[in-house]
């Protein structure tokens, strides 16, 4: 069966983009058919795998508000296994325009289902709010990833969040359930970073990766190469650690 899982935080810059390409990529390494999908229209997904935002057609935006056959827009990357659904700065729109549709909030699940079962997980890269893009990723998804980033404030926002995802489970997703709580941007030389870690997980006592992201500057400098970590610098202590995830994340859905 598939995996759907949407990386989200409404919280802008804590890891959510690094998190879909880098967990999606190590997971394609580890023989896992991967999708991503970029529902976020600054589109950094997209480009973080090395699609060039001028050579795309259609993406994300034309699937979820013209009904265009997502397959149809789905794109290889250069690592084998790891394809992507795209978006462009048209996206932007999609927000406001999605409220005048019908079945606004199902409009993503729908149109997933032309490709069920042709991978192993589909991994959303959601936008920094709790729009109607969100939604659409939270009904079409089994679980949520969410990325924390281990600085002080890092539960601020939190509570939001999770009442969204209430929402959801009450109106369109009953089945829908928090996938994992990742801390990201770590820095071990404060004392900060530790008590936040403590924070957090006392704060969702079952749900804490193992793995923690510490900041690495090649994580940063991946994306601008349009290569995951893996391809960009395997060495890496960034590479190491979002293997270790994608191991966690393997074993946590028995597969
Ligand atoms: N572990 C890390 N170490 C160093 N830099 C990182 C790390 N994780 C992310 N970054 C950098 O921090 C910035 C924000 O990360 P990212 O784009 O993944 O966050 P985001 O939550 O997707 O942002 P947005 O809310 O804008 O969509 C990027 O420049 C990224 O390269």
């Amino acid at each position: 069966m598939t995996q759907i899982i949407a990386v989200a935080n409404q919280k802008g810059g804590v890891g959510k983009t690094t998190t879909t390409i880098n967990l999606g990529a190590c997971l394609a390494d580890l023989g896992q058919k991967v999708l991503l999908i970029d529902a976020d229209a600054q589109g950094n997904a997209t480009s973080g795998v090395g699609i060039e935002k001028g050579t795309i057609d259609k993406d994300i935006y034309d699937v979820l508000i013209d009904e265009y056959p997502l397959a149809k827009v789905i794109q290889p990357t250069q690592r084998e296994n790891l394809d992507i659904v795209p978006a462009t700065i048209q996206l932007a729109g999609a927000e406001i325009e999605l409220t005048t549709r019908m079945a606004r909030e199902s409009r993503l699940k729908t149109s997933l289902k032309a490709i069920e079962g042709q991978y192993d997980f589909i991994l959303i890269d959601c936008p920094p709010s709790l729009g109607n893009l969100t939604i659409n990723a939270f009904t079409a998804s089994h679980s949520i990833l969410i990325p924390v980033q281990s600085e002080y404030y890092a539960l601020e926002g939190l509570s939001q969040l999770l009442n969204t995802i209430h929402l959801v489970q009450k109106h369109f997703n009953p089945q829908l359930k928090i996938e994992g709580v990742l801390l990201t941007m770590y820095d071990a030389r404060t004392n900060l970073g530790a008590e936040v870690v403590a924070e957090v997980r006392k704060y969702f006592p079952e749900n804490v990766y193992q793995t923690i992201i510490p900041r690495n500057v090649r994580l940063s400098e991946a994306p601008s190469h349009g290569l995951p970590i893996i391809d960009y610098d395997p060495r890496s202590k960034g590479a190491e650690v979002y293997q270790k995830l994608a191991k966690e994340v393997l074993t946590a859905n028995g597969k």
